[in-house]
C-alpha cells in the first residue's frame, strides 16, 4: 500500500525564483529605425519562465537623464501595451522579469532599479541573489547611505552610486565601480547597468548565472552565419538564448565568469575579468542544465536539450530497469526520457498530456479539488499504458508532489508497474544563491530514505542519477577552449562555491 499524501494542501512543485535580463542596444546612427522597446518585450516573453511575478522595462535616448520607465505586476503581455511602446521609445534600453527572491513580491521592488548618481542616473537588472547580503547591507546603511527596498539589487545598485577606492580623478570610471562591486560581492549575479549610452553586461567571478550576448540581424537574412558584420542592425544581451529566436538574433558569445562587457551603438567590448578568490574553479548553477533553461538555449557552448539527452543516457548506464516502454513527466524531462530509451532499447511512449494552463491562480478552490493535487495537470493516455510495465523519467523531485501523484494516476489507470528514474540526483540542501529551495523539512530527500521511497511514491522501484554522473553527462559536451570548466552542485553536494559565514 502506497502512502497517502502528507502535502495535499500543498500542491506547489519544482524548484521557483530565478530572474530574466534582457537588453538591447541599437547601432549607429542614432536616432534608430529598431523597435528598441517591442524587442525588449519580446526578449522578456521569451525569459517567461524565469520569471512570471512582475516586469520593467527602462529605455533611453542616450543622452544624458533621460531615461522612460514602465514598471507592472504580472506577465509580460499583461504590462506592456501599446501606448508603453510609443513611450518607451529610444536607442537602447534594459528589462527584468522577476521571481522575488530578496524584497517582496511587490511594486517597490520591481526591477529595474534606477538611482541618480553624482554623474547622471544608472539603471540596473539583476538576476541572483547577493549570498552576503546582510553584511552589506549593514556596511551601506552604517556609511549613512539609506536604502528604500528589502532588495538585494537596490543593494548593489546603491554599491555602484559609490566612487572606487583607488578614487576618480578624471570623472566616473564605471568599469572600476563595477569591478569594486564585484570585490565585495562575489555571489550570484548576471547583471545589466544602462549610462548614458551603453549597457554594462556582467557576470559574478562564479559564472553562477547565465548570460549571453546576440547581434540583432536583418529580418531578410537566410543563412544566419552568412550575415556580414556591416549588416548587424543591433546588440541584444539576455540570460537564455532562446530569447533571441523571438526577434530574430543571433547568438554571439557568453559573458564569461568575472567578465565586464560594454554594449555600446558601436560594438562590444571586453572590460576586462573579475578573477575568483583563490583561483576557484567557476561554479555555473547546474540546475540550468537540469531544469530551469528552456531546451533550446545555448550555455557554455552547448545545447541545453543535448545536455538533458546525455543526462538520460547517463541514467539509463546507471539504472536501466526491466520494463515494456519508457516516459517522461512532461515537459522538461523529455529530452532525458527521449535518450534513455534509446539507451536502454526500449519504446519511448507518452503516457501524459499537461495542460499547460493550470497555474496556482486555479488551484485550491475546494476541498475536493485540492484532494486531486498535481495530477489535475496531467490527462491519462490510457491506451498507451494499460497493462504495461513503465519507467517512468522525470527530470528532479523535489517535494515529491507530482511524482507521487502521477505513479498513483498511472496505478489507477492500469499500468502494470511503475519504475521511477530520475535525471538528476536527490536535492538536500538550500541554495542562497537565487533559487528558493523548500526547506529541508519539505524536501523528500530528506523526509523519506531512499529504500521507503518506492512505498512513498507508489512505485515499483525508485533511482536516481549520480552527482559525478550528472556532472560528467554536462560537462562532456563543453568544447574545450581554454577556459576553466565548473559547476554549481551545492544543494545536492553541499558543496557551497564560497564559505557560508555570513
Ligand atoms: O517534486 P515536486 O516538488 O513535485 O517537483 C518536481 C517537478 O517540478 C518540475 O516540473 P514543473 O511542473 O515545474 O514543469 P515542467 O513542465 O518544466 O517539467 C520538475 O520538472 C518536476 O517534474
Ligand atoms: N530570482 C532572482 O534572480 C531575483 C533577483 C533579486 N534577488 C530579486 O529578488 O529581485
Ligand atoms: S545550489 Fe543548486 S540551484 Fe542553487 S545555484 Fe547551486 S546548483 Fe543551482
Ligand atoms: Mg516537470
Amino acid at each position: 500500500m502506497c502512502e497517502p499524501m502528507l502535502h495535499g494542501e500543498n500542491e506547489e512543485s519544482g524548484l521557483r525564483h530565478y530572474c530574466g535580463v534582457f537588453g538591447a542596444v541599437a547601432i549607429e546612427p542614432w536616432p534608430t529605425e529598431l523597435d528598441i522597446p517591442r524587442i525588449i518585450t519580446l526578449g522578456l516573453v521569451g525569459l517567461q519562465h524565469r520569471g512570471q511575478e512582475s516586469a520593467g522595462i527602462v529605455t533611453t535616448t542616450g543622452e544624458e537623464g533621460q531615461f522612460i520607465t514602465k514598471k507592472g505586476m504580472g506577465l509580460v503581455e499583461q504590462i506592456f501595451k501599446n501606448e508603453d511602446m510609443i513611450k518607451l521609445k529610444g536607442n537602447l534600453g534594459i528589462g527584468h522579469t522577476r521571481y522575488s527572491t530578496m524584497g517582496g513580491s511587490e511594486l517597490i521592488n520591481i526591477q529595474p532599479f534606477v538611482v541618480n548618481t553624482a554623474h547622471g542616473k544608472i539603471a540596473v537588472a539583476h538576476n541572483g541573489e547577493i549570498v552576503n547580503a546582510p553584511a552589506l547591507r549593514h556596511k551601506l546603511l552604517k556609511s549613512g547611505v539609506g536604502l528604500s527596498t528589502d532588495s538585494d539589487s537596490e543593494l548593489i545598485t546603491q554599491f555602484l552610486t559609490h566612487p572606487p577606492s583607488c578614487g576618480e580623478p578624471n570623472g566616473a570610471n564605471w568599469i572600476n565601480r563595477i569591478k569594486s562591486m564585484m570585490e565585495v560581492a562575489t555571489l550570484s549575479y548576471a547583471l545589466l547597468i544602462m549610462y548614458k549610452d551603453v549597457i554594462y553586461a556582467v557576470r559574478d567571478p562564479f559564472g553562477n548565472r547565465p548570460l549571453s550576448i546576440g547581434k540583432i540581424l536583418p529580418p531578410s537574412f537566410k543563412r544566419m552565419d552568412l550575415v556580414p558584420d556591416e549588416d548587424i542592425e543591433g546588440f541584444v544581451v539576455g540570460s537564455e538564448t532562446c530569447s533571441f529566436h523571438t526577434i530574430g538574433a543571433k547568438f554571439y558569445r557568453d559573458v564569461l565568469p568575472g567578465e565586464i562587457v560594454e554594449i555600446s551603438k558601436s560594438g562590444i567590448k571586453s572590460c576586462g575579468i573579475v578573477p575568483r578568490p583563490n583561483g576557484q574553479l567557476p561554479a555555473f548553477c547546474i540546475f540550468e542544465y537540469v531544469y530551469f533553461a528552456r531546451a533550446d538555449s545555448v550555455f557554455e557552448s552547448q545545447m541545453v536539450y543535448t545536455a538533458r539527452q546525455r543526462c538520460g543516457r547517463q541514467l539509463a548506464l546507471e539504472a536501466p530497469a526491466d520494463a515494456d516502454i519508457v516516459s517522461t513527466v512532461p515537459e522538461s524531462a523529455t529530452p532525458s526520457a527521449v535518450e534513455y530509451a534509446k539507451t536502454v532499447g526500449l519504446p519511448y511512449t507518452e503516457i501524459f498530456s499537461k495542460n499547460r494552463y493550470i497555474g496556482r491562480t486555479f488551484i485550491q478552490p475546494t476541498t475536493r479539488l485540492r484532494q486531486l493535487g498535481v495530477a489535475k495537470k496531467f490527462g491519462p493516455l490510457t491506451d498507451n499504458f494499460d497493462g504495461k510495465r513503465i519507467v517512468l523519467i522525470d527530470d528532479s523531485i523535489v517535494r515529491g508532489n507530482t511524482m507521487q501523484a502521477l505513479v498513483k494516476l498511472l496505478k489507477k489507470y492500469g499500468a502494470k508497474e511503475v519504475h521511477v528514474r530520475v535525471a538528476s540526483p536527490p536535492i538536500k540542501y538550500p541554495c542562497y544563491m537565487g533559487i528558493n529551495i523548500p526547506t529541508k523539512q519539505e524536501l523528500i530527500a530528506n523526509r523519506i530514505p531512499l529504500e521507503d521511497l518506492p512505498q512513498h511514491l507508489c512505485a515499483d522501484s525508485v533511482k536516481y542519477l549520480s552527482i559525478e554522473g550528472l556532472v560528467k553527462a554536462v560537462q562532456e559536451g563543453i568544447k574545450d577552449n581554454g577556459q576553466a570548466v565548473g559547476h554549481c552542485t551545492a544543494c545536492l553536494s553541499g558543496d557551497y562555491p564560497v564559505k557560508l559565514d555570513w
